[in-house]
């Protein structure tokens, strides 16, 4: 937990609050400026005049939420009023931002009459895509709510009611499945009967709770039929017919227990009530109705969830507005309606029962992350729930006619949601699309690697791969049970077994029998699992192999180059690794295999990247890297560089190519375009070529590790055969991700073979 002093710098520098407005064109000439503003923008301003619905595609309506309060309820601090309630939706509007990609305007309205409150909402209309509001009391925030829902064209949502209903539902749904329990046994006590509470108790019946066993407890004790002080309508709504009245009455042999109250409202004494394996919900913000830590210790056979983000099960409606918006806004909704929730429910319930990427392990301190009690709800830093969530409420948009546009093409929609979380994933999508399109086979020979085996299961149930993993059957089922991991869709070889061993020695030893491998040897030698996968690659048995996570790279790569050659017209195999910054893809070359390039080593990696940059759809713009720029420093280092621009050129005019350069030149527009306008590359290059590994090497540790540039591959160039090494002890991601990249590769290579050579040919020549 932060100190004081932590969180009030935090809102307090570099400047006053969390958000500030990015315009998202540019305005820096005149030219600029007649478009932004006159004369330009006057026409937009007539064609939606004409036609509002072109408001969604020349304005940001489409993509923009108003977070608006009236400070009546604000968080679990109580009517603290609209100014003190900011900072609460700043923090909304970057989360909207961060999970989504949304744009926010917060909204405090300093009034306590709601019909003032719903007055001045409605006028807003126009500028918003939705109206999220938030920490509205009860029971105002009903009728608020109801009457803007009404009378709004847009999706009107009351976080705190809703958000909260479907995140608790969802947990309650895994709770229910850990406990063998059915939603309609369960006894469930609710403390508290505002916003929260009632529509979380509304939602609960819709899962199959039934309402004849929900008891309320507000802050006058059970809420019964009769009572007369401190109701509502709404409260009547759960009024119970029972002789209880204390929350302690209520609490005794209960399953479920309820916090959407007050911080300390539940005591250790109370938690001892309830029924065996209790389901205890203290979602009261900022601080529980007990701590988790504190309710684990009286009952340790309990699933507990709370709203804070350091104990385990973090019940917020975090996990739901970002994404209910997403949905909605992308289909430009006119509503958030049941369906809707009910799809975010079961997409949420269903992501901690499937396998966690290792990503969002690592955001979490690298603790294993397996369905059970300690994790019935996704984490909020888990980017699944964007992918899943949103195209889920989405669709329900779709399908219950609330949906002012379709989603024509689901991948392309999943495409998109994608890109908002960054180029990494927008250019591995596209692979990864690729890929599911002909998934080819793909031999793991670590197959006995959780990572390898978790990654085979991922490619498999993506319909990425068709994965082959090398291994002894009961070694790798083992591990599979243990990991909870399904083998669907993957097959197991045991070399030891398997009749081909016999088959590919003899093949390897009439390959290898000029470099000195006897039978002997070759048996020895393809008792390597490494250089097994190879024949089973060079065979025809499998499209590609991907290996490495258990060898340092030299271990990894040599036992392979024995088995498949280099690409004919090809010297040299080298490695490239694409290097993905927040906003660009730059490919560093070669970073992984050749020490002392000569120049034409250095022009042949060139053109090797340039066929890789196409290969992922980058038009290449190579710069030869060194510590001179063309010609300033005459030394034969740099002239090494110079020269093997010139043979790359040779090989391939038609290559947008140049150099010496330093790195500065290759990547700022200015130095290259104005001190060197003869320059032929024209923009800032994307492909950099470095002169010898020890910078290309040292260049990508360093923008991995402060230059926050995610790095894939490397990817081994110059091969024969789709055939890739990971980096030792990488992760489950990166492994999926070269496996979809090495079917990509592979298909690649099936459509040369029916073509003619390129500048290096591609036909295996074995
Ligand atoms: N984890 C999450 O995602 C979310 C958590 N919350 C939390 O839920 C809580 C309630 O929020 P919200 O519904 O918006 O607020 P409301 O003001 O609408 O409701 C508060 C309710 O709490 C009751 N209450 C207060 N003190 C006690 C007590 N000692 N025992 C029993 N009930 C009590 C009030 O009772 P009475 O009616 O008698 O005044 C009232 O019914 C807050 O702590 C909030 O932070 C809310 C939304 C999301
Ligand atoms: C999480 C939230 O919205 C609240 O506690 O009010
Ligand atoms: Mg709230």
């Amino acid at each position: 937990m932060p100190t004081d002093k932590e969180i009030l710098e935090y809102h307090n520098k570099p400047r006053p609050g969390k958000i500030e407005v990015v315009p998202t064109k540019p305005c820096m000439s005149q030219g600029d400026l007649c478009l932004a503003y006159t004369p330009g923008v006057g026409l937009p301003c007539v064609k939606i005049q004409k036609n509002p619905d072109l408001s969604y595609d020349y304005t940001d309506k489409a993509n923009l939420v108003g977070v608006i309060t009236n400070g009546t309820a604000v968080l679990g601090l109580g009517n603290i009023g609209a100014l003190a309630g900011k900072p609460v939706m700043e923090g909304k509007a970057v989360l909207f931002k961060r999970f989504a990609d949304l744009d926010v305007f917060d909204i405090e309205i300093k009034t306590e009459d709601p019909d003032e409150f719903i007055q001045t909402v409605r006028l807003l209309e126009p500028t918003f895509g939705g109206i999220n509001l938030e920490d509205i009391k009860a029971p105002d925030c009903f009728y608020i709510e109801d009457t803007l829902r009404r009378e709004m064209n847009i999706p009107v949502f009351h976080d705190d009611q809703h958000g909260t209903a479907i995140i608790s539902g969802a947990a309650l749904i895994n709770a229910c499945r850990l406990t063998g329990r059915e939603p309609e046994d369960l006894q469930v006590v609710v403390n508290g009967a505002g916003a929260a509470a009632i529509a979380t108790a509304r939602m609960y019946v819709s899962l199959g709770v039934k309402k004849e066993n929900i008891i309320f407890v507000d802050s006058r004790g059970v809420i019964y039929q009769g009572r007369k002080q401190g109701m509502n309508p709404y409260k009547e709504e759960f009024a119970a017919a029972t002789d209880k009245r204390t929350l302690a009455d209520a609490a005794q042999g209960a399953d479920v227990l309820l916090g959407l109250s007050v911080e300390g409202a539940f005591t250790t004494d109370l938690l001892r009530l309830l029924n065996k394996n209790p389901i205890i919900f203290a979602l009261a913000n900022p601080e529980p109705e007990i701590g988790y830590y504190e309710a684990k210790a009286v009952r340790p056979d309990a699933i507990i969830a709370t709203g804070r983000s350091d104990y385990p099960n973090q019940v917020n409606n975090v996990l739901g507005f970002p994404y209910i918006f997403r949905g909605a806004l992308d289909v430009r909704a006119s509503a958030i309606n049941e369906e809707m929730k009910l799809a975010a429910i079961h997409a949420l319930a269903k992501l901690p029962r499937e396998d966690v990427p290792d990503s969002v392990i690592r955001a979490y301190g690298g603790t294993a992350l397996t369905f059970g009690p300690d994790y019935i709800i996704p984490k909020p830093l888990d980017s699944r729930v964007l992918l899943k969530i949103t195209p889920a409420v989405a669709r329900a948009a779709v399908e219950t006619g609330v949906a002012r546009t379709e989603i024509s093409d689901p991948g392309a929609y999943i495409q998109a949601l994608e890109a908002r979380l960054g180029p990494e994933r927008e250019i591995m999508r596209k692979i990864i699309t690729r890929a599911q399109q002909n998934p080819k086979r793909i031999v793991l020979p670590e197959g006995d690697h959780p990572v390898i085996l978790r990654a085979a299961h991922h490619a498999a149930s993506e319909g990425i791969a068709r994965p082959i993993l090398l291994g002894s059957h009961e070694e790798i089922k083992d591990l599979a049970r243990q990991l909870h991991v399904p083998l669907d869709g993957i097959e197991i070889i045991d070399p030891a077994q398997s009749p081909l061993f016999d088959q590919y020695t003899g093949k390897l030893h009439m390959m290898r029998a000029r470099k000195g491998w006897g039978p002997a040897e070759t048996r020895h030698q393809l008792k390597n699992r490494f250089v097994f996968g190879a024949m089973m690659v060079h065979e025809g048995m499998v499209d590609g192999q991907v290996h490495g996570i258990s060898r340092s790279y030299p271990d990894a790569i040599r036992p392979v180059l024995q088995v498949i050659s280099r690409r004919p017209g090809v010297s040299k195999v080298s490695g490239v690794y694409l290097m993905v910054f927040r906003d660009r893809i730059l490919m560093f070359a070669d970073a992984t295999v050749n020490i002392n390039p000569s120049s034409e080593d250095l022009a042949e990696i060139a053109l090797l990247t340039a066929e890789m940059a196409r290969f992922f759809d980058i038009n290449p713009r190579i710069a030869m890297l060194s510590f001179s720029n063309f010609g300033d420093t005459r030394h034969p280092d740099a002239q090494r560089v110079e020269k093997a621009v010139e043979i790359a050129m040779k090989r391939d005019p038609s290559l947008t190519i140049d150099g010496e350069m330093q790195a500065d030149t290759a990547l700022v527009s200015e130095i290259l375009n104005q001190h060197y306008p003869f320059n032929r590359l024209g923009a800032p290059a994307n492909v950099l070529i470095f002169p010898e590994l020890a910078s290309g090497n040292i260049a990508y540790k360093l923008m991995q590790r402060l230059g926050g540039a995610k790095a894939v591959g490397p990817l081994l160039m110059g091969i024969s055969r789709p055939f890739n090494v990971v980096q030792r002890d990488t992760d489950m991601e990166n492994v999926v991700n070269v496996m979809a990249i090495t079917v990509a590769q592979a298909q690649e290579f099936e459509r040369k073979q029916q073509k003619k050579p390129s500048v290096f040919g591609h036909a295996d020549p074995a």
